[in-house]
């Protein structure tokens, strides 16, 4: 297979960064074609195969018009206020981009579905075809479990994760509340102390776990009278969300601008 997929990795030393360019360098349809990092980081200047102990002859850079040139799509998981930085100049230059990063609020969600009706994005909290074939089984559920069933969304992460609830765990209690016909901003309870009342049947509650290394653990959990059911997806691995990202970027790669998600992606029927 030839190298025709030229991509471009933001935030190239993070913890998704690396895994991204692992992933891209060892696929034989894609090119590392730019290496994006923060001004003042230190892996600037260096080979972004480098920790892989093989060369890209490409070297990481600041400078987003220079990282992002001769690129189709950029594969970004960085931080809101940086995926709109890179956003723009994608605008400029006509590459796509496949978002990963999370944490967005609303206003900045429409800044991205703004950008989108110029090029080709694809957006999810989470890239792994596992933690998407979940999202299903949970509208399923929440359809079935319509009543008498209290829902609770259980998320672990890692000790460096910066958001809160995940994005992971959002998506999850956004799907659970479309399928009950809830409004997630009207019901969504994220976090409780001292004398909280009974719970209300009509909410869906969040709570967060932050430690060690856990890669991303999320659980929905129905609780009714007599019996629980839990559906739950364990990550021991990020490869899963570098994996998930290129098959993000393949699919762009032929599709028109537009904002997509996994489900386009992996052609999930709705
Ligand atoms: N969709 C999915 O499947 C997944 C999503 N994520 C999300 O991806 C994001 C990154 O996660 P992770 O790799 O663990 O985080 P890291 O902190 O390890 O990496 C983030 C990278 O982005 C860079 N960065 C930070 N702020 C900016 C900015 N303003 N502009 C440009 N670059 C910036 C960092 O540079 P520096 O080190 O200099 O700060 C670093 O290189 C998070 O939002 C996380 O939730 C994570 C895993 C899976
Ligand atoms: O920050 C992470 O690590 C992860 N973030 C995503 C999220 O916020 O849902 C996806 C995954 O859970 C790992």
């Amino acid at each position: 297979m030839s190298a025709n997929l030229k991509i471009a990795i933001a935030g190239s030393s993070g913890r998704m960064g690396r895994m991204l360019i692992e992933a891209v360098v060892n696929a034989p349809d894609c090119q590392l074609s730019g290496a994006l990092d923060q001004p003042g980081s230190p892996a600037l200047g260096q080979d972004p195969a480098a920790f892989l102990g093989k060369t890209s002859g490409i070297a990481i850079t600041a400078d987003l018009r220079q990282g992002l040139a001769g690129a189709d799509v950029l594969i970004d998981f960085t931080r809101p206020e940086g995926t709109l930085a890179h956003l723009a100049v994608c605008r400029e230059l006509g590459v796509k981009a496949v978002i990963g990063t999370t944490g967005f609020d609303a206003a900045q969600k429409a800044q991205i579905g703004a950008f989108a009706q110029h090029i080709g994005i694809m957006m999810a909290p989470n890239m792994s075809v596992g933690v998407n074939v979940v999202l299903r089984l949970l509208d399923m559920a929440a359809r079935s479990l319509n009543e008498g069933y209290d829902i609770e969304i259980i998320e672990a992460h890692h000790r460096h994760k910066v958001d809160a609830p995940s994005g992971t765990a959002l998506q999850m209690g956004e799907v659970v509340a479309q399928a009950l016909g809830r409004d997630l901003k009207e019901c969504a309870v994220y976090g409780r102390e001292g004398v909280t009342g009974e719970r209300d049947p009509s909410t869906i509650g969040f709570a967060t776990i932050r430690g060690g290394d856990v890669v991303g653990d999320h659980t929905v959990l129905f609780a009714g009278i007599g019996e629980r059911i839990e559906i739950s997806h364990k990550s021991s691995s990020r490869v899963t969300y570098a994996q998930g990202s290129l098959r993000a970027a393949r699919f762009l790669a032929s599709h028109a601008p537009g904002l997509y998600d996994m489900n386009d992606v992996l052609g999930l029927s709705r």
